[in-house]
């Protein structure tokens, strides 16, 4: 299937032939064999060579990958011939043991074991020891390991391992087919598959495959087995957390005997046993010869598996994806040395067959399929967070990019200040920039702020080593950093009051309120000083009509009479006359100051609603940035430690001012907060307002008109700037 992948890790590797030579009671003195050059020697003499045997040669030589001799332990046969093997499946490789020869020359014996010695226990038990005491230490693997055992008598085949039955004789047993896929994949249909957990569980397995194993005696071997037997060892290993698995067989194979059908000597239903049994054999021969010649460059693209179950079965141990061992078995025995030869030449051809062994890694559709469906559920719920919260995640950047708006503008505003040379920054001057130059330089997502206090750090460091002058020396845009970092601190920020007025020094619009102010200023200077001329007309209006009234009385007790205002007397009062003339001027002078503190009023007025509502804006903006700030400053506080000490790279770095700016959303003006009175500013509009709404409600009159009582006005500026005169000298007069 597609999602499976191979994995080559090995090459051509040629199949392994090993010579087991079963002890008996009398050797031929004809077979010499040679552990050490791995080499066997038959001498045959002409006079007793018959058959098929080639009687024109008295001697043959094979040589083997080992040669097992009649004295070696099943121990030493299973770790030369199978131990490899078997550990190479649980690597991923698959492996086949067969072992060939003539029955009675010990295949059972080698493959299974003996019945009754524990040291006699063949390749298979010792297979599922190993195999299982290595699974136990690879603990970085899970291994499942499960066993079939499949029985092929007369080209059918049988499940040896059917729990379901009660076996009696053959028959009795489920009959496995083969099939084969679109990919020429073998199947065993009806071979029935067995979890093995662990090595008793697996050699249950084998003694039930092995009671239900068909013995046919004949009378050449009264135990014999007249078929073959495939015991399968399957290894699934995979790493925890990985999607691969390792999927291999073990087979271990034990041939039925490869004696000729002439020798049999028999009849009957034992004939047919043989026919068949030589029949095999003789596919298993020619698989090997087609293999053989392929091996020796010979053009032969058509090997004939399929001719009978058993190569069917082997297909891929024979020439395929199987590191594969042969075992060739024989007696010394001098009646069976045809048969021995025989044995050793086929081995000869097996030798020369090629197989190409690759590790079998697939990776696994059932990992893959949960690991999708875990990706499919996290993007659904990406899916749905993004749905549900669009409109807030749209208004919360909309937050963001306005009060990233406003730092910059508050930032470049000081830039601005500080190169015009006309604002004085009292903490700036109390604190050396290179203070926070550290924490302002490790924050590259300032901004322009972050731009400024990058550019600042190298002078704000000159600053501190040449003894901490940076609020002097060091160049606007170091002073600029330090400011922007005053900013920043959490100290200042958890001081309202000092938080406001490092806001307020900042404010981009804070300019235009000061020359607002400085306006108000002056017109409050000149409302004050037309205020004092009209209380000066008023007095000296008062003291002139005062002097009239007392010329009058003077006049009268005189008896001067004249056409004075009563118009007794004939003769005007020049005093008198002269006084009403001052009273006239005094009269002009005082209206024509009404009139123009009047027109100072409503720009006072202007000016005062002016203020107000920049107030109000310097208060919103305020709150929303000082809520900002003490947002991120508790969201920052959980990564200073961590990831400002490693973006920093110093212990160092941690300890300085944390960068406030963390996320800008959700900032909400703390409506409930009022501005800290301290500014001044809040103080001046709050009496002005009450001032004019006083006034408003007095519905203020012209001086002379009611009041004669003259009511002093400050000439301290700065009261005239903090306080609401307007009602001492545009009405309460
Ligand atoms: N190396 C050995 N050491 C001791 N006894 C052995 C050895 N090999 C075989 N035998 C004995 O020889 C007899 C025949 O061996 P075995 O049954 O294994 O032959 P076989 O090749 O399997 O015969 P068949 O093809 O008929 O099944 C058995 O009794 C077995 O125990």
């Amino acid at each position: 299937m597609a999602l499976a992948t191979k994995k080559q890790v090995g090459d051509n590797s040629n199949i392994d032939i090993f010579l087991r030579i079963r002890p008996v009671s009398k050797p031929s003195p004809n077979l010499l064999f040679d552990p050490i050059e791995n080499r066997v020697d038959f001498g045959v003499p002409r006079n007793l060579s018959s058959g098929y045997i080639n009687n024109q040669r008295e001697h043959y030589e094979f040589r083997f990958n080992g040669v097992l001799t009649p004295d070696a332990k099943q121990d030493e046969v299973f770790e030369r011939v199978a131990r490899g093997v078997a550990i190479g499946a649980l690597e991923g490789f698959n492996g086949t043991v067969f072992a060939y020869g003539q029955t009675g020359s010990g295949k059972t014996f080698t493959v299974t074991g003996g019945p009754e010695r524990y040291v006699d226990r063949g390749i298979i038990p010792r297979s599922i020891s190993l195999i299982f005491s290595e699974v136990a230490k690879r603990s970085d693997y899970t291994y499942t390991v499960h066993i079939s055992y499949l029985e092929i008598y007369n080209e059918v085949g049988y499940d040896l391992l059917d729990p379901n039955r009660e076996v009696q004789m053959l028959e009795d047993l489920p009959r496995v087919h083969i099939m084969e896929d679109d990919e020429s994949n073998i199947h065993m249909r009806n071979l029935s598959v067995h979890r093995a957990n662990n090595e008793e569980e697996a050699l249950n397995l084998l003694f039930l495959g092995d009671t239900n194993r068909t013995i046919s005696e004949t009378p050449m071997n009264m135990a014999s087995s007249r078929s073959h037997c495939v015991f399968t060892i399957y290894v699934e290993a995979r790493k925890a957390g990985e999607e691969v698995v390792r999927r291999s067989k073990l087979n271990l194979v034990d041939l039925a005997g490869s004696e000729r059908v002439s020798k049999t000597n028999i009849d009957g239903t034992i004939l047919r046993e043989a026919k068949y049994i030589n029949l095999s054999l003789h596919y298993l021969e020619q698989v090997i010869i087609a293999l053989q010649e392929r091996s020796m460059g010979q053009n032969r693209p058509h090997v004939p598996y399929r001719n009978s179950m058993m190569t069917t079965v082997l297909r891929d141990s024979l020439g395929g994806n199987c590191r594969t061992v042969m075992i060739a078995n024989i007696t010394s025995q001098q009646e069976q040395l045809d048969e021995s030869i025989s044995t050793c030449r086929f081995a000869q051809r097996v030798a020369m067959v090629s197989n190409l062994v690759v590790a079998n890694e697939e990776v696994d559709p059932s990992l893959v399929i949960k690991r999708l469906k875990q990706e499919i559920r996290e993007l659904k719920d990406e899916i749905r967070m993004l749905q549900g919260g669009e409109e807030e995640q749209l208004h919360k950047l909309k937050v963001q990019v306005q009060q990233r708006d406003n730092e910059i503008n508050i930032l470049v505003s000081m830039l601005k200040k500080r190169e015009d040379g006309k604002s004085a920054n009292p903490l700036a001057g109390s604190r050396p920039a290179v203070a926070n130059a550290p924490a302002s330089s490790g924050q590259p997502a300032l901004g322009p702020a972050g731009g400024a206090a990058g550019q600042a750090g190298p002078s704000s460091s000159a600053a501190a080593r040449s003894g901490g002058e940076a609020s002097t020396s060091a160049p606007a845009a170091g002073r600029v950093s330090g400011e922007a970092a005053d900013l920043l601190d959490v100290a200042v920020l958890a001081d309202r009051s000092k938080a406001f007025e490092l806001f307020r020094k900042s404010y981009r619009k804070n300019e235009v309120i000061e020359e607002n102010k400085q306006l108000l200023k002056a017109k409050y200077t000149e409302a004050k000083q037309l205020g004092a001329q009209v209380n000066e007309s008023r007095q000296r209006i008062n003291e002139l009509k005062a002097l009239i009234e007392q010329r009058r009385i003077q006049r009268s007790m005189a008896g001067l009479g004249g056409s004075g205002a009563d118009g007794q007397s004939g003769e005007l009062d020049p005093e008198e006359e002269r006084a009403k003339a001052l009273i006239e001027k005094e009269k002009a002078s005082y209206k024509d100051d009404f009139a123009q503190l009047r027109r100072l009023k409503q720009e006072i007025e202007n000016l005062q609603q002016l203020l107000e509502q920049s107030r109000t804006k310097l208060q919103r903006d305020f709150e929303q940035w000082l809520g900002l700030m003490l947002r991120q400053q508790a969201a920052g506080s959980a990564v200073t430690a961590g990831s400002l000490t490693s973006q920093a790279g110093s212990p160092r770095a941690s300890m300085q001012p944390q960068r406030p700016y963390r996320s800008m959303s959700e900032v909400q003006p703390l409506q409930e907060d009022v501005p800290p009175p301290a500014t001044g500013l809040r103080a001046v509009t709050e009496q002005f307002n009450r001032a004019a709404l006083t006034a408003r409600r007095q519905n203020s009159q012209p001086v002379m008109a009611s009041h004669t009582q003259a009511t002093p006005i400050s000439t301290d500026p700065e009261d005239v700037f903090l306080r609401r005169p307007s009602t001492q000298f545009l009405s309460a007069t």
